[in-house]
Protein backbone atom coordinates (compact mmCIF):
# COMPACT_ATOMS: atom_id res chain seq x y z
CA UNK A 1 0.00 0.00 0.00
CA UNK A 2 1.36 3.41 -0.48
CA UNK A 3 1.03 6.16 1.64
CA UNK A 4 -1.34 7.60 -0.69
CA UNK A 5 -3.39 4.73 -0.37
CA UNK A 6 -3.03 4.33 3.56
CA UNK A 7 -3.94 7.91 3.92
CA UNK A 8 -6.85 7.42 2.21
CA UNK A 9 -8.08 4.48 4.22
CA UNK A 10 -7.29 6.27 7.37
CA UNK A 11 -9.44 8.69 6.66
CA UNK A 12 -12.10 6.57 6.53
CA UNK A 13 -14.54 6.31 9.69
CA UNK A 14 -12.94 2.87 10.32
CA UNK A 15 -9.45 4.02 10.54
CA UNK A 16 -7.47 3.62 13.85
CA UNK A 17 -5.86 7.02 15.02
CA UNK A 18 -2.27 7.01 15.60
CA UNK A 19 -3.16 9.79 17.62
CA UNK A 20 -6.05 10.54 19.84
CA UNK A 21 -6.07 14.07 21.80
CA UNK A 22 -9.27 13.89 23.92
CA UNK A 23 -11.20 16.51 26.05
CA UNK A 24 -7.44 18.01 27.17
CA UNK A 25 -8.11 21.41 29.49
CA UNK A 26 -5.25 23.02 30.37
CA UNK A 27 -4.99 26.17 32.53
CA UNK A 28 -2.28 28.61 33.87
CA UNK A 29 -2.97 30.70 37.38
CA UNK A 30 -6.66 31.94 35.83
CA UNK A 31 -6.02 31.57 32.26
CA UNK A 32 -7.07 28.89 30.27
CA UNK A 33 -5.12 27.92 27.68
CA UNK A 34 -7.20 24.73 26.38
CA UNK A 35 -10.66 24.00 27.28
CA UNK A 36 -11.84 20.88 26.34
CA UNK A 37 -9.88 19.80 22.93
CA UNK A 38 -9.94 16.82 21.09
CA UNK A 39 -8.70 15.46 17.69
CA UNK A 40 -7.24 12.78 16.33
CA UNK A 41 -4.40 12.23 13.67
CA UNK A 42 -4.55 8.96 11.36
CA UNK A 43 -2.01 7.14 9.99
CA UNK A 44 0.04 9.18 6.59
CA UNK A 45 -2.41 12.20 8.15
CA UNK A 46 -0.91 15.77 8.03
CA UNK A 47 -3.35 17.66 10.45
CA UNK A 48 -2.66 21.19 10.75
CA UNK A 49 -4.10 23.67 13.68
CA UNK A 50 -4.96 27.38 13.10
CA UNK A 51 -5.99 29.64 15.36
CA UNK A 52 -5.26 33.66 16.16
CA UNK A 53 -2.36 34.23 18.46
CA UNK A 54 -2.69 32.78 22.06
CA UNK A 55 -5.66 30.50 21.09
CA UNK A 56 -3.65 27.65 22.13
CA UNK A 57 -1.82 26.17 19.20
CA UNK A 58 1.82 25.66 21.18
CA UNK A 59 0.10 24.78 24.04
CA UNK A 60 -1.26 21.74 22.18
CA UNK A 61 2.52 20.77 20.97
CA UNK A 62 3.76 20.97 24.44
CA UNK A 63 0.93 18.77 26.25
CA UNK A 64 1.97 16.51 23.03
CA UNK A 65 5.76 16.69 24.03
CA UNK A 66 5.52 16.69 27.48
CA UNK A 67 6.18 19.65 28.41
CA UNK A 68 3.13 20.37 30.05
CA UNK A 69 0.71 18.08 32.26
CA UNK A 70 -3.09 18.95 31.18
CA UNK A 71 -5.58 19.18 34.39
CA UNK A 72 -7.96 16.92 32.54
CA UNK A 73 -8.37 14.96 29.26
CA UNK A 74 -6.26 11.66 27.88
CA UNK A 75 -3.46 12.35 25.06
CA UNK A 76 -3.21 8.59 23.13
CA UNK A 77 -0.01 7.82 20.77
CA UNK A 78 -1.07 4.20 19.50
CA UNK A 79 -1.43 2.33 22.64
CA UNK A 80 0.75 5.01 25.02
CA UNK A 81 -0.63 7.34 27.32
CA UNK A 82 1.39 10.44 27.39
CA UNK A 83 0.26 12.28 30.16
CA UNK A 84 2.90 12.37 32.72
CA UNK A 85 5.31 11.19 30.40
CA UNK A 86 8.49 13.13 30.32
CA UNK A 87 9.62 14.99 26.85
CA UNK A 88 12.61 12.62 26.27
CA UNK A 89 10.29 9.46 26.81
CA UNK A 90 7.67 11.20 24.10
CA UNK A 91 10.53 11.99 21.94
CA UNK A 92 11.76 8.12 22.82
CA UNK A 93 8.42 6.92 21.87
CA UNK A 94 8.70 8.69 18.03
CA UNK A 95 7.59 12.20 19.10
CA UNK A 96 9.54 14.39 16.78
CA UNK A 97 9.14 17.90 17.18
CA UNK A 98 11.14 20.91 15.20
CA UNK A 99 10.80 24.42 16.71
CA UNK A 100 9.16 27.97 15.78
CA UNK A 101 12.61 29.43 16.83
CA UNK A 102 14.96 27.53 15.29
CA UNK A 103 17.20 25.35 17.79
CA UNK A 104 20.48 24.18 15.97
CA UNK A 105 23.99 23.98 17.00
CA UNK A 106 25.14 26.69 14.74
CA UNK A 107 28.79 26.21 15.01
CA UNK A 108 28.23 22.31 13.78
CA UNK A 109 28.25 21.33 10.46
CA UNK A 110 24.82 20.31 9.24
CA UNK A 111 26.04 16.39 8.73
CA UNK A 112 27.07 17.20 12.60
CA UNK A 113 23.39 18.42 13.71
CA UNK A 114 22.07 16.13 11.83
CA UNK A 115 24.06 13.34 14.18
CA UNK A 116 22.78 14.97 17.46
CA UNK A 117 18.84 13.95 15.98
CA UNK A 118 20.24 10.35 15.54
CA UNK A 119 21.02 10.31 19.68
CA UNK A 120 18.08 8.78 20.35
CA UNK A 121 19.18 5.43 19.17
CA UNK A 122 21.57 5.65 22.17
CA UNK A 123 21.30 5.14 25.99
CA UNK A 124 22.62 8.46 26.33
CA UNK A 125 20.94 11.70 28.09
CA UNK A 126 20.55 14.52 25.54
CA UNK A 127 22.97 16.13 27.84
CA UNK A 128 25.69 13.46 26.69
CA UNK A 129 24.87 14.14 23.58
CA UNK A 130 28.17 15.74 22.42
CA UNK A 131 30.10 12.68 23.98
CA UNK A 132 27.94 10.52 22.02
CA UNK A 133 28.80 12.79 18.88
CA UNK A 134 32.28 11.84 19.32
CA UNK A 135 31.49 8.45 19.77
CA UNK A 136 29.84 8.27 16.37
CA UNK A 137 32.24 9.65 14.37
CA UNK A 138 34.80 7.25 15.15
CA UNK A 139 31.54 4.04 15.18
CA UNK A 140 28.54 4.64 13.78
CA UNK A 141 28.62 3.74 10.20
CA UNK A 142 25.01 3.28 10.46
CA UNK A 143 24.21 6.49 11.38
CA UNK A 144 26.16 8.00 8.78
CA UNK A 145 24.82 6.05 6.14
CA UNK A 146 20.88 7.19 7.32
CA UNK A 147 22.22 10.80 7.88
CA UNK A 148 23.17 10.90 4.42
CA UNK A 149 20.07 9.73 2.99
CA UNK A 150 18.87 12.20 4.72
CA UNK A 151 20.67 15.07 3.39
CA UNK A 152 19.67 13.26 -0.10
CA UNK A 153 16.08 13.73 0.78
CA UNK A 154 16.25 17.43 1.57
CA UNK A 155 18.67 18.34 -0.67
CA UNK A 156 20.95 19.58 1.94
CA UNK A 157 24.17 18.32 0.22
CA UNK A 158 25.30 21.60 -1.19
CA UNK A 159 25.40 22.81 2.78
CA UNK A 160 26.39 19.11 4.72
CA UNK A 161 30.03 20.21 5.89
CA UNK A 162 29.24 23.83 6.77
CA UNK A 163 28.70 25.62 10.57
CA UNK A 164 24.68 25.67 10.17
CA UNK A 165 25.04 29.50 11.58
CA UNK A 166 26.25 30.36 8.41
CA UNK A 167 23.16 29.28 6.52
CA UNK A 168 20.33 31.08 5.26
CA UNK A 169 17.49 30.76 7.29
CA UNK A 170 15.33 28.83 4.79
CA UNK A 171 18.42 26.19 4.70
CA UNK A 172 18.53 26.34 8.66
CA UNK A 173 15.04 25.18 8.84
CA UNK A 174 15.57 22.73 6.48
CA UNK A 175 18.29 20.90 8.80
CA UNK A 176 16.02 21.48 11.43
CA UNK A 177 13.56 19.00 9.87
CA UNK A 178 16.24 16.80 9.01
CA UNK A 179 17.43 16.70 12.18
CA UNK A 180 13.74 15.77 13.28
CA UNK A 181 13.47 13.25 10.97
CA UNK A 182 17.00 11.88 12.07
CA UNK A 183 15.12 10.61 15.06
CA UNK A 184 13.34 8.31 12.50
CA UNK A 185 9.72 9.74 14.48
CA UNK A 186 6.51 8.05 13.94
CA UNK A 187 4.73 11.43 14.70
CA UNK A 188 6.20 14.68 13.61
CA UNK A 189 5.61 17.89 14.83
CA UNK A 190 6.17 20.83 12.77
CA UNK A 191 5.68 24.31 14.88
CA UNK A 192 5.64 27.14 11.91
CA UNK A 193 7.44 25.18 9.83
CA UNK A 194 7.99 28.12 7.17
CA UNK A 195 7.41 31.12 9.62
CA UNK A 196 9.47 34.10 8.49
CA UNK A 197 10.23 32.43 5.25
CA UNK A 198 10.33 34.31 1.52
CA UNK A 199 8.05 32.92 -0.89
CA UNK A 200 10.59 30.81 -2.65
CA UNK A 201 11.98 28.95 0.94
CA UNK A 202 8.22 28.79 2.00
CA UNK A 203 7.68 26.73 -1.64
CA UNK A 204 10.75 24.59 -0.98
CA UNK A 205 9.73 23.55 2.14
CA UNK A 206 6.26 22.46 1.23
CA UNK A 207 7.49 20.85 -1.19
CA UNK A 208 9.73 18.35 1.45
CA UNK A 209 6.34 18.46 3.87
CA UNK A 210 4.82 17.22 1.16
CA UNK A 211 7.33 14.75 0.01
CA UNK A 212 7.64 13.51 3.97
CA UNK A 213 4.00 12.68 3.89
CA UNK A 214 3.50 11.18 0.49
CA UNK A 215 6.72 9.17 0.75
CA UNK A 216 7.75 8.89 3.49
CA UNK A 217 3.85 8.38 4.96
CA UNK A 218 4.67 10.17 8.26
CA UNK A 219 1.55 11.34 9.86
CA UNK A 220 1.99 14.75 11.00
CA UNK A 221 0.68 17.80 12.57
CA UNK A 222 2.00 21.12 12.16
CA UNK A 223 0.66 24.60 13.38
CA UNK A 224 1.28 27.44 11.15
CA UNK A 225 -0.16 31.16 10.38
CA UNK A 226 0.39 30.75 6.62
CA UNK A 227 -2.63 30.08 5.46
CA UNK A 228 -2.00 29.45 1.92
CA UNK A 229 0.19 26.89 3.09
CA UNK A 230 -2.32 24.94 5.39
CA UNK A 231 -5.12 25.26 2.97
CA UNK A 232 -2.78 23.61 0.31
CA UNK A 233 -1.02 20.79 2.18
CA UNK A 234 -3.15 19.76 4.92
CA UNK A 235 -5.72 16.61 4.70
CA UNK A 236 -7.36 18.31 7.90
CA UNK A 237 -7.40 21.22 9.93
CA UNK A 238 -8.66 22.15 13.25
CA UNK A 239 -9.58 25.70 13.90
CA UNK A 240 -9.24 26.93 17.88
CA UNK A 241 -10.23 30.16 19.42
CA UNK A 242 -10.02 30.70 22.95
CA UNK A 243 -8.91 27.11 23.82
CA UNK A 244 -11.72 25.62 22.17
CA UNK A 245 -12.15 23.58 18.82
CA UNK A 246 -14.61 25.93 16.45
CA UNK A 247 -14.36 23.52 12.90
CA UNK A 248 -12.32 20.44 12.16
CA UNK A 249 -12.42 19.25 8.79
CA UNK A 250 -11.19 19.52 4.92
CA UNK A 251 -9.67 22.78 3.89
CA UNK A 252 -12.65 23.70 2.29
CA UNK A 253 -15.44 22.53 4.51
CA UNK A 254 -12.91 24.62 7.34
CA UNK A 255 -13.04 27.02 4.72
CA UNK A 256 -16.40 27.44 4.20
CA UNK A 257 -17.66 27.67 7.65
CA UNK A 258 -19.51 30.31 8.30
CA UNK A 259 -18.21 30.21 12.04
CA UNK A 260 -14.27 29.88 11.26
CA UNK A 261 -15.17 32.54 8.72
CA UNK A 262 -16.82 34.93 11.05
CA UNK A 263 -14.43 34.19 14.14
CA UNK A 264 -10.45 33.82 12.51
CA UNK A 265 -10.13 33.54 8.57
CA UNK A 266 -12.25 36.88 7.56
CA UNK A 267 -13.97 37.05 3.92
CA UNK A 268 -10.75 37.44 2.04
CA UNK A 269 -10.36 33.78 2.92
CA UNK A 270 -13.85 32.67 1.79
CA UNK A 271 -13.66 30.02 -0.75
CA UNK A 272 -16.76 29.62 -2.94
CA UNK A 273 -17.99 25.75 -2.54
N1 LIG B 1 3.50 28.91 30.56
C1 LIG B 1 2.39 29.69 30.52
N2 LIG B 1 2.03 30.43 31.58
C2 LIG B 1 0.92 31.20 31.55
N3 LIG B 1 0.11 31.31 30.47
C3 LIG B 1 0.44 30.62 29.39
C4 LIG B 1 1.58 29.76 29.33
N4 LIG B 1 1.66 29.17 28.08
C5 LIG B 1 0.59 29.65 27.41
N5 LIG B 1 -0.13 30.50 28.18
C6 LIG B 1 -1.36 31.21 27.78
O1 LIG B 1 -2.22 30.27 27.17
C7 LIG B 1 -2.87 30.86 26.06
C8 LIG B 1 -2.57 30.04 24.81
O2 LIG B 1 -1.20 30.26 24.45
P1 LIG B 1 -0.46 29.52 23.25
O3 LIG B 1 0.96 29.94 23.28
O4 LIG B 1 -0.77 28.09 23.30
O5 LIG B 1 -1.22 30.19 21.99
P2 LIG B 1 -0.83 30.12 20.43
O6 LIG B 1 -2.09 29.83 19.71
O7 LIG B 1 0.30 29.20 20.23
O8 LIG B 1 -0.38 31.60 20.16
P3 LIG B 1 0.70 32.17 19.05
O9 LIG B 1 0.03 32.02 17.73
O10 LIG B 1 0.84 33.61 19.47
O11 LIG B 1 1.97 31.35 19.20
C9 LIG B 1 -2.43 32.30 25.98
O12 LIG B 1 -3.37 33.10 26.68
C10 LIG B 1 -1.11 32.27 26.72
O13 LIG B 1 -0.82 33.51 27.29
Amino acid sequence: MTATDARQSASTEEATPVLTFEDVVLGFDGVTALNGVSFTVNAGELFAVIGPNGAGKTSIFNVLSGVYRPQQGTVRFGAEDLIGRRPHAIARLGVARTFQNIELFSNLTVLDNLMLGRHLHHPYGVLAAFAWLGKARRNELANRLAVEEIVDFLELAPWRRLPVGLLPYGIQKRVELGRALASEPKLLLLDEPVAGMNLEETEGMARFILDIRDELGLPMVMVEHDMGLVMDLADRIMVIDFGKPIRTGTPREVATDPDVVRAYLGEEHRVTP
